[in-house]
């Protein structure tokens, strides 16, 4: 059986506004920090982080009708699932998502969490223990970075991301594959049999 190589995904990023959406795409792609971007506006990317690997990275607007919203996570191979840990309404945000994207895409999607904005602890206003349990529900791993402190940080995440996207990847071609297999001994065995019931009513009429 031979098997297609992983080649490419999309990923939403997804979080309420000011969570650091645009600076996480903007680290990841360029490994640089703007402070200040046009805010709101959704952006495709295209990066290629190796030669062989092409992602398509939507950097959503955050205020939308939920309708858009379901239109992202159709889109979409992978998330990541953004809020700020000094910006309450944001985690509560990110809960809200969860449960959408669970209902469109159901609970193997391949998604990280990223609490933002960790060079800012002092006026922290999300505890680490409610991340990891919105990520625990999610059964994916979660992070609390600060894309204004460096670029290694949001490397990782994306790296984590990369790895459960390509698990999916060759999950849904395995089974595919497998189908198409499936199908074609079934349409074998189909035409085997075909062959088999005209030889014996051909024998049985030179019989009679
Ligand atoms: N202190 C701090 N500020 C950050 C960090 N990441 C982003 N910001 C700032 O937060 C603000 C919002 O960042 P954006 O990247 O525009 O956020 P966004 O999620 O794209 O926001 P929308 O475009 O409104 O959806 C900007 O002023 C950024 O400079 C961080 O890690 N630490």
């Amino acid at each position: 059986m031979s098997q297609k190589k992983f080649s490419g995904a999309k990923v939403a990023l997804l979080g309420a506004p000011g969570v650091g959406k645009t600076a996480f795409a903007v680290r990841y792609i360029t490994k640089r920090y703007i402070g200040d971007y046009d805010s709101n506006k959704e952006m495709l990317y295209t990066y290629k982080p190796r030669e062989e690997l092409t992602l398509e990275i939507m950097d959503t607007a955050s205020l939308v009708s939920s309708e858009e919203t379901e239109k992202h996570y159709r889109w979409g191979d992978g998330f990541v699932l953004m809020y700020s840990i000094t910006d309450r309404q944001s985690f509560l945000d990110a809960s809200a998502m969860k449960d959408s994207l669970l209902r469109v895409k159901g609970q193997d999607v391949p998604i990280i969490v990223v609490a933002n904005k960790a060079d800012l602890a002092s006026v922290r206003l999300v505890s680490e223990e409610e991340g990891s349990s919105l990520a625990e529900q999610l059964d994916c791993p979660k992070y609390e970075i600060s894309v204004a402190d460096g670029y290694q940080a949001v490397s990782e995440c994306m790296q984590e991301l990369l790895i459960q996207l390509k698990k999916d990847f060759v999950k849904s071609n395995t089974s595919a594959a497998m189908a198409s297999m499936d199908k074609s001994k079934s349409s074998k065995l189909f035409n085997f049999k075909k062959g088999f019931k005209k030889r014996i009513s051909r024998s049985h009429s030179d019989t009679v």
